[in-house]
């Protein structure tokens, strides 16, 4: 008789890491640097959500549906070429090549070069200081939960019996689609529209409130009515509420005023938000309290029922970006490693979405800030129109806004070409805290866009620079030799 048992192995850790996307692998990274010995369990790929079925293969189909899109516009310069063709499977292989290309950073040979040990299993709570999986169990000092999140599948009539797409399934689709019909008007819907119409598909979103309605409204409608512009329909205001099959297709039947309006396409993505991935994690196992959004932890990402649990990125329930969940690693490193007192929200938090024209967002917006401290809240504007970068490369729409309170900056918007990439010297600015005065006092090179930041800075004391008293200073002022 053989002995069937499997033979499960034993570690010991200073730090455990249950998922390897965003916020697991800049944990474990940090850890093994300071030499701790990390123990790091990832079930699926390496890389996680933003690298396989997120930020990289959204903005790689992004910049292949500008490459298109610029081919369109070339006559606009003068530049005659004809009219873009889209072949699906190289897009996709573009697509993949930026995975692949990212993919070592990520990877368990470059984990386990740092000294983490890699286990590529599910991991779940057996008590509240011990992780296991199939093979292993490992009894941790400190246990960091960043598993991520899914595409939440809302409980939509018929939508189980129609075949759909999430981000998981987008990227490789066997076929181009005809008419894709996109359910949710966030980032992920607004940023695929786009991207699907300007390689040539027809696309529908179906919004029930506002599409992009986390951002400033009036940038958010300069967005929404570019891509209109370039034929992408944007239903606002229609919920879904059945979804059927229809003639080889699906049809989705949206709710709007009152009436019924069917919605035909080829295709269905579905982008109405995410929920949050603490599938057979046994929490009740670990002592770790939970609720809908997530692991509960507070601003210092540290769970209250076990001390020895940390929650990171998707997660912790809070915002999901990359971004945030690297900065809950450096949170975390802090206040565990270093007994820092860092916050989850002692930075402001930006937030861009990749449309062209991009929409960013950096702290409150201006309604956020009003409804906060009221008629205080002032704001200041530069549009792109009158930016000599904008006019030269013809793409002068949007704005930048400043967001401020007695001189402090509260927050910022800009939409326009490069919103995103511009929106970093504010970010800057806050969480260092300078005032909107400091934002005029360098030296922007010309001619750049993010001149619109100093521009819309200085417009702020526009009427106190050139007011009488200035003007009579001034003149006082001459009579000094
Ligand atoms: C289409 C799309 C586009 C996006 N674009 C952007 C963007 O442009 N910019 C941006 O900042 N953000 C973007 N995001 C959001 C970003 O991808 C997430 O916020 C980020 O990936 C969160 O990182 P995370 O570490 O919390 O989770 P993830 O990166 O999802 O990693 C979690 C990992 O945990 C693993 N795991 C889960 N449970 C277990 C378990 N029990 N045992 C072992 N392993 C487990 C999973 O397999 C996964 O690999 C986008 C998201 C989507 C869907
Ligand atoms: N550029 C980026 O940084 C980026 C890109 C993509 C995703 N993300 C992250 O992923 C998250 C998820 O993105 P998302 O776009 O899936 O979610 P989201 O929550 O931002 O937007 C979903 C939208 O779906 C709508 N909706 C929900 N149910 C509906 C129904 N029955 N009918 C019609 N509309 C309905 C909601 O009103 C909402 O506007 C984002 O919040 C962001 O954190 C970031």
């Amino acid at each position: 008789m053989h002995d069937t048992k499997v033979q499960v192995k034993d570690y010991k850790a200073d730090l455990v890491v249950i998922g390897g996307g965003s916020g697991g692998l800049s944990a474990a990274a940090g850890a093994a640097m300071f030499g701790l010995n990390v123990v790091l369990y990832e079930q699926a790929e390496m890389g996680g959500d933003c690298l396989n079925y997120g930020c990289v293969p959204s903005k790689a189909l992004l910049s292949a549906a500008k490459a298109a899109q610029s081919a369109r516009e070339a006559a606009k310069y003068g530049i005659g070429v004809s009219a873009p063709v889209t072949d699906w499977a190289a897009v996709k292989a573009h697509v993949r090549h930026a995975i692949d290309t990212i993919a070592p950073v990520d990877s368990q040979e470059r984990f386990e070069g740092l000294g983490v040990t890699v286990i590529r299993e599910h991991a779940r709570f057996a008590d509240p200081d011990t992780v296991v999986s199939a093979n292993t169990r490992t009894r941790a000092r400190r246990i960091v939960v960043a598993t991520g999140s899914t595409a939440f599948i809302p409980p939509i009539e018929g939508l189980k019996t129609v075949p759909y797409v999430t981000n998981e399934t987008l990227f490789s689709m066997p076929d181009f689609p005809e008419h894709l019909v996109i359910l949710g008007g966030g980032p992920i819907g607004l940023e695929m529209a786009q991207a699907f119409t300007r390689l040539g598909a027809r696309t529908t979103v179906i919004e029930m409130g506002l599409a992009l309605g986390k951002s400033d409204p009036a940038h958010a409608a300069i967005a929404i009515g570019a891509l209109r512009d370039e034929g992408v329909t944007v239903l606002e205001g229609h919920k879904a509420v059945r979804v059927s099959s229809e003639n080889g297709g699906i049809r989705v039947h949206t709710e709007h005023d009152g009436a019924e309006v069917p919605v035909d396409g080829s295709h269905l993505l579905v982008a109405v938000g995410r929920r949050t991935m603490l599938d057979g994690l046994d929490l009740e196992a670990g002592k770790v309290e939970f609720d809908r959004k997530g692991i509960v932890v507070g601003d210092t990402l540290r769970s209250r029922s076990n001390r020895r649990v940390w929650a990171l990125g998707d997660s912790a329930g809070r915002e999901q970006f990359t971004h945030v969940a690297g900065w809950h690693a450096s949170v975390f490193a802090r206040r565990a490693f270093f007994k820092q007192r860092t916050k989850a929200d002692s930075l402001p938090i930006p937030a861009v979405t990749y449309t062209s024209p991009e929409v960013a967002q950096v702290a409150l917006t201006e309604a956020e800030a009003r409804e906060k401290f009221g008629d205080s809240v002032e704001t200041s504007s530069f549009p792109f129109h009158e930016n000599d970068r904008a006019i030269a490369e013809g793409k002068t729409l949007g704005e930048a806004k400043l967001v401020i309170r007695k001189g402090k900056l509260l927050g910022a918007s800009i939409v326009g070409e490069g919103a995103g990439d511009i929106l970093q010297i504010i970010s800057l600015a806050m969480s260092n805290g300078l005032k909107v005065q400091d934002l005029t006092n360098f030296i922007s090179p010309y001619p750049t866009r993010a001149e619109v930041v100093k521009r819309a800075a200085s417009a702020h004391f526009t009427e106190a620079l050139f007011s009488k008293s200035a003007k009579r200073l001034v003149g006082l002022l001459q009579r000094i030799p």
